[in-house]
């Protein structure tokens, strides 16, 4: 019999034990009448580091911003520590330990890297130096330059106030949306490493990456979206060697197994 991807089970590989945030089943999108999320589910584990990759268009933004209430959810559950958290406002999840870096237009470009980061606690102003002193330990950077505009900043730095000014409010989830796009692979590779650096410091995190090899790398799990429902899932680097991910799925790999395959080719030939 064949299995289609609705029977399959979308939190393969998940550990066992309470998910902390977890949707199940979601419907969602912008328009009325168009579903873009047809079903979707995600389990994020304390303590995990959970990817979701996908062709373009596949939804896995919208699952993201689903998660934090910036698209309605028409049918389906999400639950934060098994508490609904469906349709809340962002400043609600925030307040109950959510953080949200979108992927464009993630700082405000006239204020400085400092007040960058006060906005990320206006909710707690008073915990502003405590905070601080966290996040920098993460982006020294950050500390050098406070007093610099946003706007003047790199699209490397411009991502680490975005990603500080989310941590601000020590959530105990973060969804990043796309951390990588747009850098130099040498930033991009920072950008995975203080990712990794996040979650080793007990933030559970979603990330949605074009990166697919590199999100693969790092992630314990990750999904693989398509066309707005869950088509594979897994742990990451069991997903890297599936050939049916690689071939429908990873852009990226997929050019480097043709390459691999025409490497390992032509050395065939020549030692035929
Ligand atoms: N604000 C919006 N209004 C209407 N449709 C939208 C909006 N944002 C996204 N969409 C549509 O939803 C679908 C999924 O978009 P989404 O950004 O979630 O995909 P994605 O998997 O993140 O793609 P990519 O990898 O290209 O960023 C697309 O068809 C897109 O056109």
């Amino acid at each position: 019999m064949s299995t289609t991807v609705t029977e399959r089970d979308p939190h393969a590989g998940a550990p066992l034990g309470e998910p902390l945030l977890l949707a199940e089943d979601v419907v969602a999108g912008y328009l009325p009448g168009v579903d873009i999320l047809r079903g979707c589910s995600l389990a994020l584990h304390p303590g995990e580091l959970v990817g979701i990759i996908g062709p373009n268009g596949a939804g896995k933004s919208t699952l993201l911003k689903a998660l934090f209430g910036l698209v309605t959810v028409r049918s389906g559950t999400v639950t934060l520590a098994g508490e609904d958290i469906k349709n809340h406002r962002a400043d609600s999840l925030v307040r109950r330990g959510i953080g949200f870096v979108p992927q464009n237009n993630n700082v405000f470009p006239t204020l400085t890297i400092e007040e960058n980061l006060q906005m990320g606690l206006y909710q707690a102003p008073r915990r502003f130096a405590e905070r601080f002193e966290a996040i920098v330990d993460i982006f020294p950077t950050l500390s050098e330059r406070r007093k610099q505009r946003a706007g003047s900043l790199s699209g490397g730095e411009r991502q680490m106030v975005a990603m500080g000014r989310a941590l601000m409010m020590d959530p105990k989830v973060l969804l990043l949306d796309e951390p990588s796009a747009g850098l130099s692979p040498v930033r991009q590779d920072e950008t995975f490493i203080r990712t990794r650096k996040i979650n080793k410091a007990g933030v559970s995190i979603v990330i949605v990456e074009q990166n697919a090899r590199r999100c693969l790398q790092i992630c314990h799990r990750a999904y693989v979206l398509d066309q707005g429902t869950n088509a594979h899932s897994g742990p990451g680097r069991e997903l890297m060697d599936d050939p049916k991910v690689i071939q429908l799925y990873l852009g990226t790999l997929a050019a480097d197994v043709e390459k691999a395959d025409a490497d390992r080719a032509g050395s065939a030939q020549i030692s035929g």
